[in-house]
């Protein structure tokens, strides 16, 4: 058995390459720019009014102006403006040609219908007006690489007219679920089986992680079938994980089934509760996680291990963030295993919940964070800091 360092510096030392691709600009919320983004335009690409008003020469700010003209959003037809003059303008049009400011509609008066009057003693020379390239600069780095694509990002990118968008491709990922026992919700549910959960956690946590390619396959637990479904897995995808069967039981096929794939074995078992019996392995650029089946475990497994796999591959913000917390109770635990405890985090103050059991996940659905109490220590005191793992 490993430490729970070890395991996290091994997993480290193998995480492939990272891959590119162009992806339609539609398609790119949540990934992360591999390249630096050019704008091909000024934008915007004329001086534009950012008001309803009057467009003018600013040195004609005192004079009554004769209102020539209108300028609205959309308008293509360039217009000059002379001295001693003003044009009707609205939110989003281009500038008349020779104006330099606009007044907003509310700080004028209109005298003999077509004679305006300035009545703003704030007024400067180029207010309410959006210079031409002040939002993206053509030829210049719009956003740069390494960037992450966020709503507003994407909403940026469409303003400056880019349509494709270079990103760090996700993953593949393939999941295994074995187990005699396991049956789909909406089954009955009769002696001896169990409602099928992991699929459900794993799924909505790798969606969470920006994964959308995501294969699913259900295993008995026979050693021919979970060999065959784990060779097919890893022919397809770039990340296999199989969940349960791991453990020491004489229908846990796992291990055994990757030794017969040709997996290399980096670890197996880590000295944490829950998650004890872990599985990691590789074959070439490819992944294998051997996720215990308790729920909780499965789970507790993920975020520690596969978490932070995904984030460096896709060079994305991770869901998980390692920071400190005082404990509002005491827990007791004996030294050798480090535990990571479904917990509530809030002001600062970190509660350990109840049912802690591997099993359940009922606390877990509560939990916000885990509490992390070390291999060597025999638990913590009320009012003691602790580190813990927030889950976003
Ligand atoms: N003699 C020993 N027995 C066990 C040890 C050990 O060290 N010595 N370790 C225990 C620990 S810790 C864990 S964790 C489990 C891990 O076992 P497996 O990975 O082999 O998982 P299974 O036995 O297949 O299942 C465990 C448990 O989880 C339920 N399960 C499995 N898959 C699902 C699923 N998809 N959805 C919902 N529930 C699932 C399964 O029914 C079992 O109750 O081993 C201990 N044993
Ligand atoms: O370590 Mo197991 O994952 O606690 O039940």
């Amino acid at each position: 058995m490993i430490s729970v360092q070890e395991a996290q510096n091994i997993i480290n030392q193998n995480i492939p390459k990272e891959k590119h691709q162009i992806l339609p600009l539609k398609e790119a919320f949540g990934y992360t720019t591999s390249e630096d983004i050019y704008s091909k335009y000024n934008i915007p690409n004329f001086s534009q009014s950012s008001m309803d008003g009057y467009a003018i020469r600013f040195e004609d700010k005192d004079l009554k102006l004769k209102i020539v003209g209108e300028m609205s959003a959309g308008t293509t037809e360039p217009f000059q403006l002379e001295n001693g003059t003003a044009c009707r303008i609205f939110t989003g049009a281009p500038l008349p040609i020779g104006a330099d400011t606009v007044v907003m509609q509310e700080k004028i008066k209109i005298e003999n219908n077509d004679y305006l009057i300035i009545e703003d003693y704030d007024l400067e020379k180029k207010l309410n007006i959006r210079d031409a390239g002040s939002d993206a600069k053509k030829d210049t780095i719009a956003i740069s690489k390494d960037s992450y694509l966020s709503a507003a990002a994407i909403g940026y990118l469409a303003g400056i007219g880019c349509t494709e968008v270079p990103v760090y491709a996700q993953p593949s990922v393939s999941l295994i679920l074995t187990g005699n026992e396991l049956v789909q919700p909406g089954n009955n549910l009769e002696f001896g089986q169990v409602f099928e959960s992991n699929s459900y956690q794993l799924e909505s946590v790798l969606k969470q992680c920006g994964i959308n390619s995501i294969e699913t396959f259900w295993v008995k637990d026979d050693p021919l079938e979970v060999e065959k479904t784990l060779n097919l897995a890893i022919s397809k995808t770039d990340i296999v994980i199989l969940v349960g069967g791991v453990s020491v039981g004489d229908y846990d096929y796992v291990i055994d089934a990757t030794k017969k794939c040709g997996i290399e074995q980096q670890f197996h078992k880590i000295r944490q509760k829950p998650g004890k019996p872990f599985y990691f392995g590789t074959k070439d650029e490819k992944l294998v996680f051997g996720l215990p089946g308790n729920p909780s475990s499965a789970l507790t497994c993920f975020y520690l291990y596969i978490v932070p796999v995904l984030s460096k591959i896709m060079k994305r913000p991770t869901i998980t963030e390692k920071t400190k917390a005082t404990t509002t109770s005491s827990y007791k635990k004996k030294a050798g295993l480090t535990h990571f405890l479904k917990a509530t985090y809030a002001d600062g103050k970190v509660t350990p919940l109840h049912a802690q059991e591997s099993y359940r996940l009922q606390s877990f659905a509560e939990a916000n964070c885990l509490m992390i109490l070390p291999e060597n220590s025999e638990g913590c005191e009320k009012d003691e800091v602790v580190e813990i793992i927030l889950l976003k």
